[in-house]
Formats: C-alpha cells, structure tokens, sequence
C-alpha cells in the first residue's frame, strides 16, 4: 500500500482542501494522511471564516506521520502564512520525498487563503524543494512578479519558476480565456516541455479543480508511476470529475471524485510537445 500525505486547509464543504485531497487520493487507491494547516467554515457560497492551527501544531502532525510511515509523495495546498511554511519546508528538506506543490492564494470567491507575506516564504523556502508546483495564471503572475497575456508569456513565467528550483512547472489553463478547451502547460528543468489539452466543460461546478488535480497527481506519483504519466492521468482526473459534475450546494458546488473509476476509459486529453 503507498502512503501519501497532504498538507492543506480544511474546506468543510468538502469540496477543496484536505477534504478533496482524500477523497482523490482514496479513489485512486493510496493510503491518504494529512497535516491540518487551518480550518475554514466554507460551503459552495465562499469562505466565512478561517482558523489557523499553530506552527507547532503543524509541525507535531508532520513530524508525528514522519516517525511511523513510508511516505511516497506529499503534497502541498492551503499553507495560510510564512510561519507555517518556514516550518514544514525545514522539515520536508531532511526527508527525500516527491513534493507537489500547489501554491494556494485565493479561494473562487475571492477570500485570501494565503497571507501577502508569505508569498516571498513560498518562492524562498518551498518551490526550491518541490519536484512540482501547479500555479493557475494568477498564481504563476504573483509567483513570478510577470503577467500573462500569451503563450510566450506563460513561456517565460515557467523559465522564472524554474530558476527558482523547482522540476517541473506546470501551468493551469482554467483561468484562460478560451471557451472551447481547458490547456494546462508543463515545463521540465531540460527544456522539455509540452502541452494538455482537454475540452473545457461549460459548468460552475469547479470549487476544488486544482486541489484535486494536484492530489490525483501525488497519488499517481505516489503509486510510482513516471512523471509525465502521472501528469497527464491527474488531468484525466480532473477532467472527468468536471465533466460528471455532482449538483451541490448553491454556488460553484464540488468536482465529482467517484468519475475517474466509471469513466477513465472515455477521457480524450490531447499532448502537444512544444
Ligand atoms: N471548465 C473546465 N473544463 C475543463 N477543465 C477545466 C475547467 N476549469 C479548470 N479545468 C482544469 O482543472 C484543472 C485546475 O485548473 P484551474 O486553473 O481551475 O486551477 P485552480 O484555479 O487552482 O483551481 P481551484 O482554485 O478551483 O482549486 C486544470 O487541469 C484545468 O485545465
Ligand atoms: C481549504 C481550501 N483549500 C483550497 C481552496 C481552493 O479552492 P477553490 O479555488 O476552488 O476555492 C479552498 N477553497 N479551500
């Protein structure tokens, strides 16, 4: 049985966060463990309220799954301030373990999950370590300090992250503005890059997208599965969890994690290497 952990915030609406994480990593067959960074009251309407645990607290569950498991991968989301990831990134340097990190800022509805500062503690700490990290646009722009307006762009912010330390940086399409497909961009330290292309669903069932494709990603790595098959088969996750959408809640209601195991043989995502 390969353990994976995440280390993210908790969306008691189920749909993001730690809750997302493990229902992703149970769906693909790992053992999932966590580290709770904060708790957030949160439905499909936004988030109300958040509650950040202490630094040591954090590092107690981390160091305590540590101690008595053989992790395989670990991946980062909801981290919340610089303190917190100072703290795990000391921790996750001593052990050798594929990390993804998934640099979590801003919530669909605009509430910051992520401090200003911290930003800098992300860039400083964390993406040195990580083997890969999953910016959406605006997460790559504030990581980069550049905007995105074209491919060159995203081309150019990918050389920016990956000087930062970082394997492999792959760049999610959702935010972009094309209304007939979902492209995610992935780039390797080598040069190698190229592109995942997948029809993008007319829906505003999307709360947890990146969440659950950065899980789906960790259990694949997890599993040892290469890099880049383990790259494109979190985008069939992610695909079909959109396209079998659940109807929940009032606002931009869950992803549906039970899809990949129905359907995994009918998911069309087209690689263009660039
Ligand atoms: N409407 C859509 N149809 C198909 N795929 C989508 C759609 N929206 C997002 N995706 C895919 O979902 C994944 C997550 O991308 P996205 O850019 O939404 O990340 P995100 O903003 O970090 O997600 P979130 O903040 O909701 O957790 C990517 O693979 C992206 O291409
Ligand atoms: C605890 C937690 N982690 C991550 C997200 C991001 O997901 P989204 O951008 O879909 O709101 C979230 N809303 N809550």
């Amino acid at each position: 049985m390969h353990i994976v952990t995440t280390i993210a915030g908790s969306d008691s609406g189920g749909g993001a966060g730690i809750q997302a994480d493990l229902k992703t990593f149970q769906e693909l067959k790992v053992f999932g463990t966590s580290v709770i960074t904060a708790l957030t009251a949160q439905n499909t309407l936004g988030v109300s309220d958040v509650l950040p645990i202490e630094v040591s607290f954090v590092e107690k569950q981390l160091q305590a799954l540590i101690e008595d498991f053989s992790i395989s991968a670990v991946k980062t989301g909801m981290l919340f301030s610089s303190e917190i990831i100072q703290s795990i990134a000391q921790i996750l340097a001593e052990i050798n373990i594929p990390l993804i990190v998934d640099p979590v800022m801003i919530a669909k509805g605009g509430e910051s999950l992520l401090q200003q500062e911290a930003i800098e503690a992300l860039r400083i700490y964390l993406l040195p370590l990580a083997t890969i990290v999953t910016p959406n646009i605006p997460e790559a722009e504030t990581l980069s300090g550049r905007k995105i307006n074209s491919l060159a762009d995203i081309e150019e912010v990918a050389k920016v992250l990956l000087q930062m330390g970082v394997q492999c940086v792959i760049i999610k399409g959702g935010h972009l503005e094309d209304k007939c497909y979902a492209t995610d961009y992935v780039f390797f330290q080598d040069g190698h890059s190229f592109s995942m292309k997948s029809t993008r669903i007319a829906t505003k069932n999307t709360h947890g997208t990146g969440c659950t494709f950065s899980a789906a990603l960790t259990a694949f790595l997890g599993r040892g599965l290469p890099i880049e098959e383990a790259i494109m088969e979190a985008k069939k996750f992610i695909q079909l969890a959109i396209t079998h959408d659940l109807s929940i809640g009032n606002g931009h209601g869950p992803t549906n994690h039970f899809a990949y195991q129905n359907f995994k043989d009918s998911c069309e995502v087209i690689i263009h290497e660039t």
